[in-house]
């Protein structure tokens, strides 16, 4: 396969908090190529968004990224300069600024929350523009209507001068989405971008995303609860548990053959047309437990259906390699591949 873009290789994030160390991240391996899509899936607090927030070192102050390398090949590949482990530099490299905003996009779930209130689109795409493309005032703000235009905002030359509460979610959704591709990035960090919308706007934001990725060969890591968003959009799943990937496989492999437990109840929990009408759909017992709390041997064990008493609530299950980068952290399948 070709060389990633991103490589994190046993990252580590944790908070203080006044209950203890939350453990928020706890060895996580990932890759993202180019051009592809990297979902990374998971129920509410097994840690996506600390991943990905680790990536740019955006972490609150309560937080520290305690070990791991988050290797950028985006120089190296682009024939621009060498790979760089992220982690490692110091908050002043330019190398930094140009990943932040630049080559790398980043949207969030909240769009409310990341936009400037009271500053209006157009002067924050400027900003955003002339930051990392270095166009002069009238240039950047021809550039940012052209922006709006492209995601799908009508009337993109009026809009321009709008103030963020003055359009729907969906607009904050898609100016946000402008913003992250000002620099035409080879990375978007997409977090839940859609999970406050309706299914319409959802589903046009997913197709803007798609048709847009294949007009750059931009890569997309994109983190979400919701499998049949994976289903629509993904080359590769990573699937989290309690912050860790208990699951790796190519999204064809994932939904045909699942492995671990984990992403077989996740799997199960989701309606099929035509199969599960008027069926109870079996949902995973419990909840994620909090990382404070974190169960002995197997995490997910006191939620599987195939816990082997004995062996997973005593010992850590073993990562099997399948190859191809698949890969599955449970002891059923010990023999079936090599512990990698
Ligand atoms: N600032 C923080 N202080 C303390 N704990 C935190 C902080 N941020 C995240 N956590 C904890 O880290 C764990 C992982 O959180 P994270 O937001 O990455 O999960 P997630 O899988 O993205 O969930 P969601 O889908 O709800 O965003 C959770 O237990 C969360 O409570």
């Amino acid at each position: 396969m070709e060389q990633p873009l991103l490589e994190i290789s046993g990252l580590h994030t944790s908070f203080d908090t006044f209950d203890g160390k939350v453990r928020a991240v706890d060895g996580v391996d990932l890759a993202v190529h180019p051009g592809k899509t990297l979902c990374v899936v998971g129920e509410s607090g097994c840690g996506k968004s600390v991943t990905a927030r680790s990536i740019l070192r955006l972490i609150e102050d309560s937080g520290s990224i305690d070990a791991g390398t988050v290797t950028w090949n985006g120089d190296l590949i682009d024939g621009t300069g060498e790979a760089f482990d992220v982690l490692t530099l110091d908050p002043g490299d330019k190398r930094l600024q140009k990943l932040r905003g630049g080559d790398v996009g980043m949207i969030f779930q909240e769009p409310a929350a990341s936009l400037l209130q009271l500053r209006t689109v157009g002067a924050q795409l400027v900003e955003t523009l002339r930051l990392h493309t270095g166009l002069d005032k009238k240039a950047a703000r021809a550039k940012a209507i052209e922006l709006l235009d492209t995601v799908g905002i009508p009337d993109a030359a009026r809009r321009v001068d709008a103030y963020p509460f003055q359009l729907s979610g969906g607009m904050c959704q898609r100016v946000m989405i402008a913003i992250a591709l000002c620099a035409n990035p080879s990375l978007l960090i997409a977090d839940e971008p859609t999970t406050a919308l309706d299914v319409t706007t959802q589903a046009r934001i997913l197709d803007l995303i798609r048709s847009l990725q294949a007009e750059h060969r931009m890569a997309v890591m994109f983190i979400t609860h919701d499998l049949g968003v994976v289903a629509e959009l993904a080359d590769e799943v990573a699937v989290m548990y309690l912050g860790r990937v208990v699951e790796r496989a190519s999204v064809e492999e994932l939904f045909a053959d699942p492995k671990h437990p984990y992403t077989k109840a996740l799997l199960a929990s989701v309606p099929v047309l035509g199969r599960d009408r008027g069926r109870d759909l079996p949902t995973i017992p419990g909840a994620v437990p909090s990382p404070l709390h974190r169960p002995s041997g197997c995490s997910f064990h006191p939620r599987c259906a195939e816990a082997i008493a004995g062996t997973c609530d005593v010992e850590a299950p073993p990562e099997v390699d399948f190859g191809n980068g698949r890969t599955a952290e449970c002891v059923l399948y010990e023999t079936e591949g090599v512990r990698a």
